[in-house]
């Protein structure tokens, strides 16, 4: 079986990670890129990397235009001009994996508080199954719409979200000090991401502020049935990509180092990309790849975890693939191992 595949938003770099992956996917055929550009740029003048491998050009197409040609969209775009135009792809019955933050929160009142304005598909998001599979599994394979998680949810919530469940760690006062790659802030072009800003300093944003507070405090709260609080300071790295996440917590039980580690050893046992590890997990093992690696420590009074995804991969992606997979009954791991 073939899909036809399109992706909104081709000329960014979620776009790219996304096309590196699905020209090895024995089951896609690329089929339709988008972009807003008037002037249909050849990929390879957007993407140099698939000079001589993928023949294609990026189209200024509307919903029906790329209907006509794929059977599924990855959505590419920034939040809110994604729920625009996401509804008409899954109108005319494709199915649809979103990048984009706007359908992964479950309260539209939430959403307005941390994004501001009204959700423009609000009834929609309420139901839409968030696809981060080692966590919540159910429902991806039915799916004709999956919500792809955010970057620094994915890593803080696949380390914490078992340790809270099984009554290891509390519910309250849990701390994710988390440091991205300037790639996390994408392509399109910001003051904060020039090089003579961002190389060499290392500096903390969204203190108290950012929209994946609420997303990992629902990533837990959801999969433990109990009501997390959670501080997330973001902090950007000059580097190309990769997120570390350091998270504290308070114990809930005197669980040590090896029963704690022994605990998500168990929980990621069949997950083909968790690798819970002993030692510590650092930015580099893992790029390039849909893994995430986290460990846990007992230090003093408190319980630590660290874990490291490529922010482009497992990040988002790979994540992406991932979740295509399962909505098509493809193995799993088809063009991510
Ligand atoms: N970068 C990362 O690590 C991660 C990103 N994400 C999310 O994935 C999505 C894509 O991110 P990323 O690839 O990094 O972003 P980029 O900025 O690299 O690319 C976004 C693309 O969307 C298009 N676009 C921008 N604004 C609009 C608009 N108003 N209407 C329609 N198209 C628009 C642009 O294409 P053009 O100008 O050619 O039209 C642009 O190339 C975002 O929602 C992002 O938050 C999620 C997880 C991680
Ligand atoms: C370094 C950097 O700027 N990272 C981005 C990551 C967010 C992201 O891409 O996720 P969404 O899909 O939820 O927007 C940020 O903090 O906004």
């Amino acid at each position: 079986m073939t899909v036809r595949v399109g992706i909104l938003g081709a000329t960014g770099y979620t776009a790219l990670e996304l096309l590196k992956i699905l020209v090895r996917h024995p089951e896609v055929e690329v089929t339709a890129l988008t972009t807003r550009q008037e002037d249909r740029p050849h990929l390879s003048a957007i993407h140099p990397q698939f000079h001589k491998v993928l023949d294609l050009h990026l189209e200024n197409w509307g919903p029906q235009e790329v209907a006509q040609r794929c059977d599924c969209v990855f959505g590419c775009l920034p939040h809110a001009a994604s729920a625009s135009v996401i509804p008409e792809f899954l109108e005319a019955g494709l199915k649809v994996v979103d990048l984009s933050a706007d359908y992964r929160l479950n309260d539209p009142a939430v959403y307005t508080q941390w994004y501001g304005g009204e959700h423009p598909d609000a009834e929609r998001m309420k139901t839409t199954v968030y696809g981060l599979p080692e966590l919540f599994r159910e429902g991806i394979a039915e799916a004709q719409l999956v919500a792809n998680p955010g970057c620094y949810p994915t890593g803080v919530s696949l380390a914490l979200a078992p340790l809270l469940k099984n009554g290891l760690i509390r519910a309250d006062g849990i701390i994710a000090d988390c440091k991205s790659g300037v790639s996390g802030a994408g392509r399109t072009p910001k003051l904060g991401t020039l090089y003579p800003e961002c190389n060499e300093s290392f500096s903390a944003y969204g203190v108290g502020t950012h929209r994946h507070m609420p997303e990992i405090e629902q990533n837990l709260t959801v999969y433990s049935g109990k009501q997390a609080s959670v501080i997330f300071t973001p902090h950007l790295v000059p580097m190309d990509r990769g997120i570390l996440s350091t998270c504290y917590a308070l114990p809930d039980q005197d669980a040590s180092e090896k029963e704690l580690l022994a605990l998500l050893e168990e929980t990621y046992a069949s997950e083909p990309f968790v690798r819970v590890r002993s030692d510590l997990p650092a930015t580099k093992h893992v790029s390039g790849t849909n893994f995430c690696d986290i460990t846990v420590r007992r230090v003093k009074d408190r319980v630590l975890t660290i874990s490291a995804i490529d922010n482009l991969i497992k990040g988002a992606s790979g994540a992406a693939v991932q979740n295509f997979n399962l909505m098509y009954g493809f193995a799993e791991t088809t063009a991510l191992l």
